[in-house]
């Protein structure tokens, strides 16, 4: 039997659901691919650090609170020692799941460096590394013999990126369209209902869907990095975040939504990349009033779609959870499958 040992860096919304998932999951995941996983690690800004070689006890680091002495009081120490227990513990895999500022990817973006240069594969749910440094992070991983793994990049639990790049062989993919961002997809359809933009950003930061700062979301920066990872993931493209000519919903407002659905139109952000005829890649993100009979007018609260055009198929649209805590969790989970399966092979 394999048993992978991981450490968490970042111990919020998705790494907690990670670990209940994968109390929940491990038996399974033994029947079914013939491993288990065991959390040997944890570091967060809050809470401190814990480093337990046969395993963190699930209920105590679940339970540990930042106002009582966070991971001190279970033998660990009060302050992150990312650098330290990336560099140090004895972990298979590196899981990521801390905050991203989207302008330089910071501090996500040293914790992939520091994991793979380390010789650990490495998994990540954070945008900001992949859209900023993926070529730099795949070459360090080639260059160790690790993976980098980072499905819950865009579109959250659902595996867009996999899901195109095994079953879309021999397509060419002309461009996508899509709403790539649960929380502002979520804001614009509680505006529709007549509630304000705070009113509705808290609701979707209570659901866990919104970033730690919110506006990541709402003005365009999330889908851009999302947009840069589509393009270049699955166009071929070398994009920059900068690249990418982006504008939020804040401008929008409640009467907005209300005289565009007297009109039979639908707001929605839409983040968008088209091959040009000069061979380079245009993208954009953009506000965008749909009729109600667009593919994508339909795609309400989290739900995420991307809408594919390609050039034998016409477009092919993969829709699907787009932000939660679970959702993402099961991103992880994927990433670690696939990780096994490729060393298994
Ligand atoms: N939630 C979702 O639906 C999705 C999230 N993601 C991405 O996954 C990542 C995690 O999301 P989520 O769990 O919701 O976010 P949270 O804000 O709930 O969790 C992030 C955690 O990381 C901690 N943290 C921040 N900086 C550091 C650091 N330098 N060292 C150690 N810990 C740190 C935070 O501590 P503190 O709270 O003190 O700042 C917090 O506990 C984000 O990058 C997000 O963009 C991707 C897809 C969907
Ligand atoms: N805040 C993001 C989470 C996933 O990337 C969103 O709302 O889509």
């Amino acid at each position: 039997m394999t048993c992978y040992n991981l450490a968490l860096i970042g111990f919020g919304g998705v790494s907690r659901a990670f670990l209940e998932l994968l109390e929940k999951r491990n038996d399974e995941l033994l029947e079914q691919f013939g491993f288990r996983l065991r959390v040997v690690a944890i570091t967060d800004l809050r809470l401190g650090s814990i480093v337990a070689e046969e395993g963190v006890d699930v209920p105590d680091v679940l339970a540990a609170d930042p106002g009582n002495g966070g991971f001190r009081r279970l033998g660990g120490s009060t302050d992150a020692r990312n650098k330290w227990i990336i560099h140090h513990v004895p972990a298979d895999i590196v899981v990521e799941a801390t905050f991203t500022n989207p302008l330089d990817g910071e501090p996500a973006l040293s914790h992939c460096r520091w994991a793979l240069r380390s010789g650990k594969h490495l998994v990540t749910t954070n945008k900001g590394p992949v859209a900023l440094a993926a070529a730099e992070l795949k070459a360090l991983a080639a260059q160790q013999g690790v993976a980098f793994e980072f499905e819950g990049a865009v579109m959250s639990g659902t595996p867009v990126i996999r899901l195109a790049e095994r079953m879309f062989g021999g397509l060419e993919i002309q461009g996508f369209e899509g709403i790539l961002n649960g929380t502002s997809n979520f804001v614009l359809g509680r505006m529709e209902s007549g509630l304000d933009l705070g009113a509705a950003v808290r609701e979707a930061r209570s659901l866990g869907y919104a970033e730690a700062d919110p506006t990541a979301d709402l003005e365009g920066h999330d889908v851009r990095l999302k947009v840069a990872v589509l393009a270049n993931e699955l166009l071929g493209g070398a994009l920059a975040p900068d690249d990418v000519a982006t504008t939020g919903i804040t401008a929008l407002t409640p009467a907005d939504t209300a005289k565009a659905a007297e009109q039979g139109l639908r707001w929605k952000l839409v983040g968008s990349a088209r091959r040009t005829p000069g061979g380079g890649i245009s993208a954009q993100v953009a506000p965008r009033a749909l009729p109600l009979n667009h593919h994508l007018a339909g795609v309400s609260g989290a739900a995420n779609a991307v809408s594919f055009d390609t050039d034998l198929l016409g477009p092919v649209t993969v829709s699907g959870p787009g932000a939660g805590r679970v959702e993402t969790a099961y991103a992880l989970l994927s990433d670690v499958i696939a990780i096994h399966e490729s060393r298994t092979r």
